[in-house]
């Protein structure tokens, strides 16, 4: 189901106390980078994937594009393209979903043909431009047909390949594009990353992804070299456990009782530093590496500096925690924050205000003196982020918190709410 298509939905968070474990759902990142390399390669059996708003745009778009994908309870089976997806029937809608209008993009400049992507009304504000550029760049035709870089776009191939310099610093997403598909252009590629390269850990989860379908990519980071003629094949996959889903969970044991999250075990995913934050906050965290378990459990927090070049997602869950936080929290190096499913370094700096925060947007940062919250009437601007990080602070706060939006959950993390009132939470949708 597509989020355009769910009822709104408003979600009521009472101050709680929590206690006890939840799943911590399958990884939406690597979940989508299975489906496209499997698209892009012969069989792949994937097991345990996140079906989720996101994931199955991304299945949506594959299958468009030739990939015969069976979605079962617990699997995916892929029959994909071999380098060669076929030009779409028509338009390919990405809906509320960066990564899939990005990964996406690239697969579609190896067909013979133009295939058009659009998205919902966030997913057509957010940039794109040195996507576009890049592909141009390595021999394919694209554009956005407003020529301002956002969607709708067009890409025609056919990818020949060669050498592209791409800015570092919107999104990884565009680097991690050009190394799922580049392996398939007519000759091969090389890439140069200008500038920091901002959320490196999800291009470490690309190449991850990579390799184990039998890819290669020869890297330091500043420079990709990929050869072409390549083949993927994920025989049998399994899906790790999304450490930015867990961070909510963390969080609100953090905040108010004990938590165990399972199915978390060691992996690429930057987000897992959640847990050295909370353990500098003042937090219990206890991480039990073999079973894949972690338990947050409250205690007073203390503020921190903290910078989020790395991991951009943890940005509404770190903001709720310093609110609640004594002294000071500085959150910096988070400029890319602002191109997600909606300007986040705003969108939380308003919504945590209402609950009586102190906080202050900065151009590349948010500085965040701790106290009490309470209780007010907020806004999730369709974003699943920052819904579920304002339904933890609702934990914590006094009285009651309204979140509009709720249903936006379903982007990454279908059962939160169910996951939220099985530890204890007062909840109300
Ligand atoms: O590639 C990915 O799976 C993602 C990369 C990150 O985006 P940017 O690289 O745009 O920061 C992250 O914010 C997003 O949720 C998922
Ligand atoms: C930004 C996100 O995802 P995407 O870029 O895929 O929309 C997210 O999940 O926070």
């Amino acid at each position: 189901m597509l989020p355009h298509t769910l009822n709104k939905m408003i979600a009521k968070v009472k101050k709680s106390e929590v206690w006890g474990s939840v799943e911590a759902p399958p990884s939406k990142s690597y979940t989508h980078r299975a489906i496209v390399i499997g698209s892009l390669g012969q069989y792949s059996r994937i097991e345990g994937p996140l079906l989720s708003a996101d994931t199955l745009a991304t299945v949506g778009a594959c299958r468009a594009m030739g990939a015969e994908i069976n979605v079962k309870d617990r699997e995916l089976e892929i029959a994909g393209v071999i380098g060669r997806p076929k030009v779409p029937d028509d338009v390919i809608n990405a809906a509320n979903s960066g990564t899939t209008l990005r990964l996406c993009m690239s697969m579609a400049s190896l067909a013979e043909g133009a295939t058009v992507f659009t998205g919902d009304a966030s997913l057509r504000k957010r940039p794109n431009g040195p996507l576009i550029q890049a592909l141009n760049d390595l021999g394919a035709i694209c554009y956005s047909t407003r020529f301002n870089g956002l969607a709708p776009i067009v890409v025609q191939g056919v990818l020949q390949g060669g050498e592209v310099t791409i800015g570092g610093g919107i999104s990884s997403q565009f680097i991690s594009s050009l190394l799922i598909s580049c392996p398939f252009a007519k000759r091969g590629t090389v890439i140069k990353v200008e500038g920091e390269l901002k959320s490196r850990p999800y291009v470490e989860v690309t190449l991850e992804m990579i390799e184990k379908a039998g890819g290669s990519v020869a890297t330091d980071f500043r420079e990709f070299h990929i050869e072409s003629d390549q083949e993927y094949s994920l025989k049998s996959y399994r899906v790790p456990g999304d450490f930015s889903s867990a961070s909510y969970m963390m969080a609100a044991g953090a905040l108010a009782g004990k938590v165990t999250v399972n199915n978390l075990f060691e992996s690429r995913q930057g987000d897992a530093a959640i847990m050295e934050h909370l353990l500098e906050m003042g937090a219990n965290v206890y991480w039990d590496r073999e079973k894949g378990s972690v338990t947050v459990e409250q205690a007073e927090l203390k503020g921190i500096d903290v910078d989020v070049g790395k991991t951009p997602d943890l940005v509404p869950t770190l903001a709720v925690l310093a609110a609640c936080a004594k002294g000071k929290t500085h959150i910096t190096n988070a400029a890319h924050v602002r191109y997600k499913e909606t300007d986040r370094l705003h969108a939380i700096t308003v919504e945590l205000k209402k609950m009586g925060a102190d906080i202050v947007e900065e151009p590349d940062g948010l500085v965040i003196t701790g106290g009490k919250l309470k209780g007010a009437s907020v806004e999730g601007y369709d974003d699943h982020r920052i819904v579920m990080a304002l339904a933890v602070a609702g934990l914590a706060a006094s009285g009651t918190i309204s979140i509009s939006t709720a249903e936006s959950v379903s982007i990454s993390y279908p059962g939160f709410f169910d996951d939220l009132k099985r530890i204890g939470a007062k909840v109300e949708l």
